[in-house]
């Protein structure tokens, strides 16, 4: 954030912190063997929610820490320690055998140097494949069920050793401060949408002043308010059905508000935002929010966390899709990926695939099995200009030359993998920030077309068709526009990282080690 718009609590401006672990590998982990041979400054307990868009982050975040000589234990559903294995990630549809089982890098391999991974065990949650399908089970498993097994597993930690000093949670788990407060430590919490959201929910508390206990009230004055409802999920969305009405008996943004009410007494905010990419949304949230806001973005576990990173991605070996990938000219691969949970229509798919085949350009699908459906001709059947895999690393694809648009659903990770990918984009949101993303992406940064519009009705494979062309034609104008302003805004994102010139990604997180490792170490554990 710069140092005009920092909140007065902010360590942004404090030197870098002394890394204990500058020998960090590809993933950013620490190189040492162990963390019983090391002597990490602190012990952080991380606890993301148990869903993709949510363990990304957190496990990028974790990395960094590490790396930054802090030991870290992640903690995660048996389900996710499974997932997150590389041996699940090598499935394809794809007839291509693989030829090179690939680490995922946004996969892990047992314990990390200073990172440690430890399950949360005894919660029954809907499996990840059916958390679309079974979203009210699972979210309520998560707000009520995974307190108590979370709570033993941060005990084990300490247990473990050496105690814990820290507990880093995701912004939509509300048990996480208690369980800090009942280990006698402060916690942190990673906000996973974007700060224009944040502060959009943020404004939307600022509601009725009954004194139920929600922190987030009267924060905003009018103009705030007006400003930040731009974002408002719901209100950029007015048709779409308010699916937790049917789960929770209320409106998302009443569950999302009561969810996050903690976050106005946490030691401290790490956003996944970029000050350059939302210095409105994070200049309006530093003022109004009294505790240190640290903007980390861009921040993807394959990325590598200590080092100047000019290179789009890192060397480890690649899967067999981008040999595929890479006997094709550059900008010429549409890559399409509806997100990792929320199941399309069979009419959406139908639509789509008409579309990619209509439209001629050759594409790369990331299409979950339950999204396949035989009346589309088995979508690989579009073409041998297309190609379907279940499962790819998507940071990575969307960084291959050969990539030269995307199409998404705009859940904030994919947002900003296309961002720093430099691709501009076509915008299918399904559900909720998705909305208020498609909006940025295309009428605040200019650099994507609306597949999907805000009404949230549906879509015609000849419109597909038409909107693919227009955006992978490179000599149309407005395409090269967008890819004019997708240029500017990776290399802004690239600048983020870039530790020689400060970038601002690394200096939020060294402010935020400073941060803690002042406050954890000068004595005030409460
Ligand atoms: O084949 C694939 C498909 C996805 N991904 C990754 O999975 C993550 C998906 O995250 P995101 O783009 O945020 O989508 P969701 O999983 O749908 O995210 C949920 O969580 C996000 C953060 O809270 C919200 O912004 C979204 O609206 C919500 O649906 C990204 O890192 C992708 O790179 C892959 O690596 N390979």
């Amino acid at each position: 954030m710069a140092q005009s718009n920092s909140h007065p609590h902010s360590m942004e401006s404090t030197t870098h912190l002394e890394k204990s672990n500058s020998n960090s590998n590809n993933n950013g982990a620490s190189s040492s063997s162990s963390s019983s041979s090391s002597r990490p400054l602190l012990h952080v307990v991380a606890i993301p929610f148990p869903g993709r868009g949510h363990i990304h982050p957190m496990l990028a975040l974790a990395r960094r820490l590490a790396s930054r000589g802090l030991l870290v234990t992640l903690l995660l559903t048996p389900e996710w320690l499974r997932l997150l294995s590389p041996t699940t990630t090598t499935t394809t549809t794809n007839p291509n055998p693989n030829p090179n089982p690939n680490p995922n890098p946004s996969s892990i391999n047992g314990d990390e140097g200073l990172l440690r991974l430890r399950a949360i065990r005894g919660v029954a949650l809907p499996s990840e494949r059916a958390r679309g399908a079974a979203y009210a089970a699972f979210a309520r498993a998560v707000l009520a069920d995974m307190a108590a097994p979370a709570e033993a597993a941060a005990a084990a930690a300490g247990v473990e050793g050496p105690a814990v000093d820290l507990v880093v949670a995701d912004a939509l788990l509300p048990w996480a401060p208690a369980i800090a407060r009942r280990r006698g430590v402060p916690a942190a919490a990673l906000f996973p949408q974007s700060a224009s959201v944040l502060r959009a929910l943020l404004a939307l508390g600022d509601g009725d002043g009954d004194g139920d206990g929600d922190a987030t009230h009267n924060l905003c004055d009018q103009e705030e308010r007006l400003q930040a409802l731009k974002y408002n999920p719901r209100g950029s969305s007015p048709h779409l059905p308010d699916f937790t009405t049917l789960c929770f008996g209320q409106s998302m943004h009443t569950t999302f508000l009561n969810i996050i009410s903690w976050l106005p007494t946490a030691h401290s905010l790490l956003l996944n935002s970029l000050h350059d990419l939302e210095p409105h949304a994070l200049a309006s949230l530093s003022s109004i929010l009294p505790l240190p806001l640290h903007p980390i973005a861009p921040s993807f576990p394959h990325l590598p966390t200590n080092t100047t990173t000019n290179n789009n991605y890192d060397a480890s070996p690649q899967p067999h899709y981008f040999q595929w990938l890479s006997s094709h000219p550059p900008n010429s691969i549409l890559y399409v990926s509806l997100g990792s949970f929320l199941p399309l229509s069979k009419q959406e798919v139908k639509e789509l695939a008409l579309g990619l085949k209509l439209s001629g350009h050759p594409f790369l699908w990331s299409m979950r099995t339950e999204e396949e459906d035989d009346d589309v001709g088995g979508v690989a059947g579009v073409g041998e200009k297309g190609m379907v895999v279940p499962w790819c690393e998507q940071s990575r694809v969307l960084c291959h030359p050969s990539v030269g648009g995307f199409l998404t659903h705009c859940g904030w990770n994919s947002t900003l993998e296309g961002l720093y990918a430099g691709v501009p984009m076509l915008t299918y949101p399904l559900v909720w920030d998705q909305y208020p993303n498609s909006k940025m992406v295309v009428d605040e940064w200019g650099v994507g077309l609306r597949v999907k519009e805000d009404d949230g009705g549906g879509v015609r494979g000849e419109v597909v068709a038409e909107l693919v062309r227009k955006v992978m034609d490179l000599e149309d104008g407005e395409s090269k526009e967008m890819r004019r302003r997708a240029r500017e805004l990776k290399e802004m994102c690239h600048r983020a990282l870039e530790e020689e010139e400060e970038g601002s990604s690394m200096r939020s997180i060294d402010a935020f080690v400073n941060d803690i490792v002042m406050h954890c170490k000068g004595g005030k554990r409460g």
